[in-house]
């Protein structure tokens, strides 16, 4: 349905760029196209998509959780139209659980694969040149002795004696290092102001017929959380 000239998307803008440089040897072609695409749909949609499913799957069961964010979020946005990203440091203990719900969410569990460009020594280990580095981000995100609860769902990993947020060095469901997650910053963000808003406006409700919640994930370059069905209820009108 594609008229060249007269671009609806990306796509459309970039197969009109590809005309029109035709073969001057840039770099628009077709497989840099597709390497696009799995950057947005992938890279970019996919694994935040997966954060927020499993975000609202804890949730549902852990009814008190919820009710304590959104009493928090109600205090916090009292007055005000929008959330901004700004609103997160007046809220700690969202903050917690959302950092919580992503170490849960475990959703790139062996990270990017990587290779050693040349002969390495890491910890005493030497590791070849060219050997491939595969990341065990699940391992990390419930190590004992790096969590206070390291196989439960729990805020208080996120949490000081004060009540404060905090952050273990631990917590890298973004991987780290240089070639760490480059959409970080905006998954961040995106997660935060969905959740927000989501549970300012509405209480998620496991359905009564639901059954025992499955906490086993689908496994895959990005994980996600079993298929569910949710109720949701504008607030204030149970
Ligand atoms: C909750 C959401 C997300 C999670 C958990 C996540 C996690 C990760 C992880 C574990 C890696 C591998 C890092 C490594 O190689 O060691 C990665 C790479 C990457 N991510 Fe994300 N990501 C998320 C969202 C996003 C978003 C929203 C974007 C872009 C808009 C993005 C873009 C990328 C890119 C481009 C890379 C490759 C970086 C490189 O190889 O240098 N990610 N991400």
């Amino acid at each position: 349905t594609r008229v060249p000239g007269k671009p609806r998307h990306f796509i459309d803008c970039y197969l009109d760029e590809m005309d029109k440089r035709g073969n001057d040897g840039s770099l628009f072609s077709e497989d840099q196209l597709c390497a696009f695409l799995l950057d947005l749909h992938f890279a970019g949609t996919d694994t935040t998509a997966n954060s927020l499913l499993n975000a609202f799957f804890y949730l549902m069961n852990y009814p008190e959780t919820q009710e304590r964010c959104q009493q928090e979020i109600d205090k916090v946005l009292d007055g005000k139209d929008e959330v901004s990203f700004e609103d997160r440091h007046q809220m700690p203990y969202v903050q917690a659980v959302i950092h919580e719900l992503q170490r849960l969410a475990d959703t790139a569990p062996l990270a990017v694969f990587h290779k050693t460009t040349k002969d390495t020594e890491l910890m005493g280990y030497s590791i070849p040149r060219g050997t491939t580095v595969i990341p065990n981000l699940s391992s990390v995100l419930s190590e004992e002795g790096q969590w206070k609860y390291p196989h439960e769902f729990n805020p208080e990993n996120f949490l000081n004696d004060q009540g404060e947020f905090v952050k273990p060095e631990a917590f890298m469901p973004f991987s780290a290092g240089p070639r760490m997650c480059l959409g970080e910053a905006l998954a961040r963000m995106e997660v935060f102001l969905f959740m927000v808003t989501l549970l300012r406006r509405f209480k998620f409700i496991w359905p009564e017929d639901a059954g025992e919640p499955d906490y086993t994930k689908v496994f895959g370059t990005t994980q996600t959380p079993r298929p569910y069905r949710m109720k949701v209820q504008l607030r204030g009108t149970a």
